[in-house]
C-alpha cells in the first residue's frame, strides 16, 4: 500500500513543533523525572511523543485493515456512513466537514470502530462494520483498543498524581460499565491535495494517540499564530490532550489546536493514512472542572472566567453536538463546533 510509506522522507526545511519525547517503560517503572516530563509537556503544548510503549505491531495491523477498508469501493463504505444525528462510529466521507469559517470541505475520509464495540466483539453495541474490519475485529482492532486504553488509563494516573487528585479519579470517568465515544480510527487524504485533509481543531476527548507515517499533522503553540509540523518519528505515538481533560484538570492540562495539511514537500505525492485511538469519557459523565477534588484544579478554575470548564452537559450529549454542527457544512456550524481553545483566538473545531 504506497500511501503508508515513510518516505520520501520528511523535509528538513519546513517549521517542527519541538515536542517532548517521553519513555513509557520510565512511567511504567513510576520514574518520577520522567512523570515531571510528561506533565510538563500536558501543561506547556498539550502534544508529546511516546516511545517504548509496545504497540507498534499492533498499529501496523491497524494500518493494513483499514487501509484495506478504506480502499472499498464509495458505494460500500457509504453503507456505514455516520450520518447528520451526530453520531462518530463507522464511515466518514470526503467533503462532509467544513475545514475553515469560509465554508471550504474537507478531503479527508475516515473510518472510526467504537472502543465499546471493539471490547465487547462479538456482541454488537453500536453499529456494524464491514468484513474487511469484522474478520479483523478479535486479532487486531480490539487488542490495538485495549493496549491503546491501557497505555491511556497510566497517562491518567499520572495526571491524577501531578494534578493532586485522589487516585482513580480521572480513570472512573471511564467507566468500564456503560457506553463511552472512545474510538479507533484511521484517515485517509489523497495525494496532490489541495486543501485541509482536516481543519484546525481540538480533540474532545480525554486523550488521543496518533500514529503517523508521512507529515501533515500540525499544531499551533498557545501565544502563536504559526502552524508548526509534527514530524512522524518511527515507532513514537503522537500524544495529545482533548477537551475533556482540559476541562476536568480546570484548563492546567492544554488541549491544543491542530490540523492535517497536505503532507510536506516530496511526501505530498502520496495518500496519507493516519492510525489514531481516542479515549473519551463514559456517556453519562457531567463533563465539568474537578475542583472539589484538588487544590490545584479549584485554584485553576478560580482565576478562569465563570463557566468556562463547565460547559452544562454530559460527555455523550456534549459530543454528538459538536459533530452535528461540523456536519452543518456552513460559518454557523464552524463557529457552534469550537470547543475549549476559543478562548485562544484560533477558529478552531472540535473532532
Ligand atoms: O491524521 C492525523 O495525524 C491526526 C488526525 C486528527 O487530528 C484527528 O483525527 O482528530
Ligand atoms: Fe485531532
Amino acid at each position: 500500500m504506497p500511501g503508508l510509506l515513510t518516505s520520501p522522507s520528511f523535509p528538513n526545511d519546513v517549521p517542527i513543533a519541538p515536542l517532548h519525547v517521553i519513555d513509557y517503560q520510565l512511567l511504567v517503572r513510576g520514574d518520577a523525572e520522567e512523570m515531571d516530563n510528561l506533565f510538563q509537556a500536558a501543561r506547556e503544548l498539550g502534544f508529546w511523543y511516546l516511545k517504548n510503549h509496545g504497540t507498534e505491531e499492533d498499529a501496523q495491523r491497524m494500518f493494513s485493515t483499514f487501509g484495506g477498508t478504506l480502499d472499498l469501493p464509495l458505494a460500500e463504505k457509504m453503507l456505514y456512513e455516520q450520518g447528520d444525528s451526530g453520531n462518530s462510529f463507522g464511515y466518514k466521507a470526503k467533503g462532509k466537514i467544513v475545514t475553515d469559517k469560509n465554508g471550504t470541505l474537507d478531503c479527508s475520509e475516515f473510518f472510526n470502530v467504537a472502543q465499546d464495540d471493539a471490547l465487547s466483539w462479538p456482541t454488537v453495541i453500536h453499529r456494524d462494520y464491514p468484513a474487511t474490519i469484522t474478520s479483523r475485529m478479535q486479532d487486531v482492532v480490539t487488542p490495538f483498543v485495549r493496549k491503546s486504553r491501557d497505555i491511556n488509563f497510566l497517562l491518567l494516573s499520572v495526571f491524577e498524581h501531578k494534578l493532586g487528585l485522589p487516585r482513580g479519579d480521572l480513570w472512573k470517568l471511564h467507566p468500564s460499565t456503560g457506553t463511552c465515544g472512545g474510538e479507533a480510527r484511521c484517515v485517509k487524504t489523497p495525494p496532490n491535495a489541495q486543501q485541509a485533509g482536516i481543519g484546525a481543531h481540538s480533540d474532545f476527548g480525554t486523550l488521543s494517540l496518533v500514529h503517523n507515517r508521512l507529515g501533515g499533522l500540525q499544531v499551533m503553540q498557545p501565544g502563536s499564530d504559526k502552524w508548526l509540523y509534527i514530524k512522524p518519528l518511527p515507532g513514537h505515538i503522537v500524544c495529545n490532550v482533548g477537551d475533556a481533560l482540559a476541562i476536568f484538570s480546570g484548563g492546567i492540562l492544554r488541549s491544543c489546536v491542530h490540523r492535517v495539511m497536505p503532507p510536506p514537500g516530496e511526501q505530498a505525492r502520496y495518500a496519507r493514512h493516519s492510525v489514531a485511538f481516542f479515549t473519551r469519557p463514559g456517556d453519562q459523565i457531567p463533563l465539568r472542572h474537578l475542583s472539589e477534588r484538588s487544590k490545584m484544579v479549584s485554584d485553576s478554575v478560580s482565576q478562569a472566567p465563570p463557566g468556562q470548564y463547565e460547559p452544562g452537559a454530559t460527555a455523550g450529549e456534549w459530543t454528538s453536538r459538536r459533530i452535528r454542527s461540523l456536519r452543518l457544512k456552513s460559518r454557523a456550524g464552524w463557529l457552534a463546533s469550537q470547543g475549549t481553545e476559543h478562548s485562544s483566538g484560533v477558529q478552531s473545531q472540535t473532532h
